[in-house]
């Protein structure tokens, strides 16, 4: 008989990196995938770059980085799963020209962020970081100076996405006054405030928190400028991404006493793995919180997550769903009992719709379905037919011969 799926699933394989949780793993094998290869960390380059090559899906969170070149080496890749929210660690727009969509976990780590920000934003403004660490070298120096209640001070929340808004509403609950600032109009939740501008966000707040993706226009864009805008003796929270904020800038203040306190949970180089040298120009700074990347790993949030990206994985792998991608056309589709189901993934050039069609025309098979989305540079459809197995493996080779073609995949 022949074969009517690209792969069977005993055939998929599944390379999970970076610890991601065990609920990702029984998701896969509840779906029926068996090939599940766990890895407790990111792998160097070069094993990376063999692993990939035999990969048909992959999951990965903030440490391994998915550079064009490295996907030019992912021959079978048909997904990515990022389990986290960020996903500068990939190159999405290589991802979506080699026809692969790349999901994640949008909210599943938010409140475990926003918990930890306001902790710390309490922990800076009463001193604790310096206090705490006179004490470990057996010094005492009880004294209220400097120490703040947060009950009726400003926090400046750059950044009002998920995380922001989060952050925004249990600070409220504590009595803080919100502002925030964000390049998008963004609805003010509870009491706060859009400030008119990021430096009249850093001008009115006593602790101001990080909340950007990293981009072009977020690389940097807390440097010597921006502090001296801050209160003098405020409080800086990074929780976003390392390279948001000059370091060496940060660290100038901190030692000044321009700034007097800072949580910094990211930087511009983070170790590989657990046990590896972290250095940073912060390092040894009193007033400084400093906490590995830890902002999302909370067992709940790990849980959610290994759940929410490995069902979007197979919902993408078993039925060709795009719903939620983040660098590729969203198609929802319904199920596809007793038809053959036909991804075609292409350059989105004009005329391919019309291409895809002739082929079943010529062939005589009727479409009970179609679905079609494109994106500026990338059109994915999906074709449901009632096909016998012969004449599916030759519409899928047909489809894979049509100039601009980046993936087929056919699915039963
Ligand atoms: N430390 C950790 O473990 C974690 C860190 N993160 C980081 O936090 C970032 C934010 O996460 P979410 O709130 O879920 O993202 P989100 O996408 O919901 O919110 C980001 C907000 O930043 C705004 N923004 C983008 N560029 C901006 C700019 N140049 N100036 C001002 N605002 C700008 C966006 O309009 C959006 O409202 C993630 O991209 C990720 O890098 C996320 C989870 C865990
Ligand atoms: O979700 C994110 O963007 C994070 O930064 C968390 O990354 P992690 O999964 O802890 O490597």
């Amino acid at each position: 008989m022949a074969k009517k799926t690209s792969y069977p699933k005993s055939d998929i394989r599944v390379l999970l990196l970076e610890g991601v949780s065990q609920n990702a793993v029984d998701t896969f094998r509840e779906a029926g995938y068996s090939q599940i290869e766990v890895h407790d960390k990111s792998l160097p380059e070069d094993e990376l770059k063999r692993r990939i090559a035999e990969a048909h899906i992959i999951g990965i969170r903030s440490r391994t980085q998915l550079t064009a070149e490295m996907l030019a080496e992912a021959r079978r890749l048909i997904a990515i799963g990022c389990f986290c929210i960020g996903t500068s660690q990939v190159d999405l727009d290589a991802a979506e020209l080699l026809g692969i969509p790349v999901f994640n976990a949008p909210y599943s780590n938010t409140r475990s962020v926003a918990e930890l920000v306001v902790a710390e934003a309490i922990m800076l403004m009463r001193g604790i970081p310096q206090k705490s660490a006179q004490c470990h070298r057996g010094g005492w120096s009880k004294s209220a100076a400097g120490s703040h209640e947060v009950r009726g001070k400003t926090i400046g929340i750059v950044g009002y996405g998920h995380i922001g808004t989060q952050v925004g509403l249990i600070a409220e609950a504590l009595g803080m006054r919100v502002v925030f600032h964000d390049i998008e109009a963004k609805l003010s939740l509870g009491n706060a405030h859009a400030a008119a501008g990021l430096d009249d966000l850093l001008a009115q707040s006593d602790v101001v928190t990080l909340h950007v993706p990293e981009t072009p226009a977020t690389r940097d864009m807390i440097g010597a400028s921006q502090i001296a805008s801050m209160r003098p003796g405020a409080h800086l929270i990074n929780a976003s991404r390392g390279k948001v904020v000059d370091i060496d800038a940060l660290a100038g203040a901190l030692q000044s006493g321009q700034l007097g306190g800072a949580a910094v949970d990211v930087f511009p180089v983070e170790p590989k793995a657990n046990g590896d040298l972290f250095e940073s120009p912060l390092v040894g700074l009193d007033n400084v919180i400093l906490t590995p990347h830890i902002g999302g790993s909370t067992l709940e949030a790990q849980d959610n997550i290994g759940l929410e990206v490995a069902a979007k994985l197979v919902r993408y792998s078993d039925n060709g769903s795009t719903l939620s991608a983040v660098n590729f056309p969203e198609v929802t589709l319904p199920g596809h009992e007793g038809s053959l189901r036909l991804l075609h993934i292409h350059r989105n050039v004009p005329g391919m719709l019309s291409r895809v069609n002739e082929i079943f025309s010529q062939a005589g098979v009727n479409i009970d379905g179609q679905f079609l989305r494109t994106h500026p540079n990338v059109g994915y459809v999906v074709i449901d037919v009632a096909a016998t197995d012969a004449q599916a493996v030759q519409l899928k080779e047909q489809l894979a011969a049509i100039p601009g073609t980046l993936r087929t995949r056919s699915l039963v």
